[in-house]
């Protein structure tokens, strides 16, 4: 991995839904091994982005270029399978199987096993291996038991966190994963964040500002759908535009 060379952009990006344009000409540029947060008011269009970029959405114009491919246009399962995964709340977890059972079903659609037996059979402990990683990675290696719809929220989150490295991407998106965390439970989320992206680009979608400049290198601030400033926590924190267009008060805080 390359630092500082981009390894996802956005350029001049656009959606439109009918006759109302949502994003209005975003150019962004995640640098490999960084953490990137993209922040910004209540409806700027921070979800459609995301959405642009996992491929549950296709630009109305623009390019959207990661790690030597086009994926504007490209399917969710294409653009997953080139190194970019998406943590969702909760949609591709089954709630009755255990901690484990999912995140073994994940690990194994990275290998592609679920459809052959000869080849599950090949590769089966290589997959219980790093399921079991995983496990440890998240720290939840104590609740591989646990129904999976029965943990805690604070636990579902890092589940959630665990189905994304699954398939071992370079970079991982994130949309606001601590809403609704309590002080201490936010805490651990930002360590175990940070411990798990190492060695891959992290795009994080979140409101609140401590985790943001705690745990980034980098800020987007994204306005009524256009980035109108990129830079460390200390230049964010310090431009004008951003001040008037949008933080005031938590910025200088
Ligand atoms: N599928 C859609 N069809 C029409 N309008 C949409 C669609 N998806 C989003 N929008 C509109 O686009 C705007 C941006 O929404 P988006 O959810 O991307 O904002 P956001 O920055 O993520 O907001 P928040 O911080 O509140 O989550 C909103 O006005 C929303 O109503």
């Amino acid at each position: 991995m390359n630092a500082m060379q981009p390894i996802l952009t956005l350029t001049d990006v656009h959606k439109a839904f009918g006759e109302t344009q949502i994003i209005r000409g975003v150019d962004l540029e995640l640098r490999a091994g960084e953490r990137h947060a993209l922040i910004g008011p209540n409806g700027a269009g921070k979800s459609t982005v995301f959405h642009l970029i996992s491929g549950h959405y296709v630009p109305t114009s623009g390019r959207i270029h990661f790690d030597g491919h086009d994926i504007q246009g490209a399917s969710p399962q294409r653009i997953n399978r080139l190194g970019l995964a998406r943590s969702f709340q909760i949609t591709n977890i089954f709630p009755k199987l255990s901690v484990y059972e999912n995140l073994r079903l994940a690990v194994m659609r990275r290998h592609g096993v679920q459809n052959t037996l000869w080849r599950f059979i090949g590769s089966y402990p290589k997959v219980r291996e790093e399921t079991e990683r995983l496990l440890e990675q998240v720290r939840l290696a104590a609740r591989r038991d646990a129904i999976a719809g029965e943990l805690s929220y604070s636990e579902q989150r890092s589940m959630e966190i665990a189905m994304a490295l699954a398939s071992d991407p370079q970079v991982i998106l994130l949309d606001e994963p601590m809403a609704g965390m309590s002080h201490e439970e936010t805490d651990y989320a930002v360590e175990l964040i940070k411990q798990v992206t190492q060695g891959r680009s992290l795009l994080i979608v979140e409101h609140d500002m401590d985790v943001v400049f705690s745990l980034c290198d980098r800020i987007s601030v994204l306005v009524y759908g256009q980035v109108i400033a990129t830079g460390t926590p200390d230049e964010i924190r310090n431009n004008q535009k951003v001040k008037e267009a949008y933080l005031g008060e938590e910025v200088a805080a």
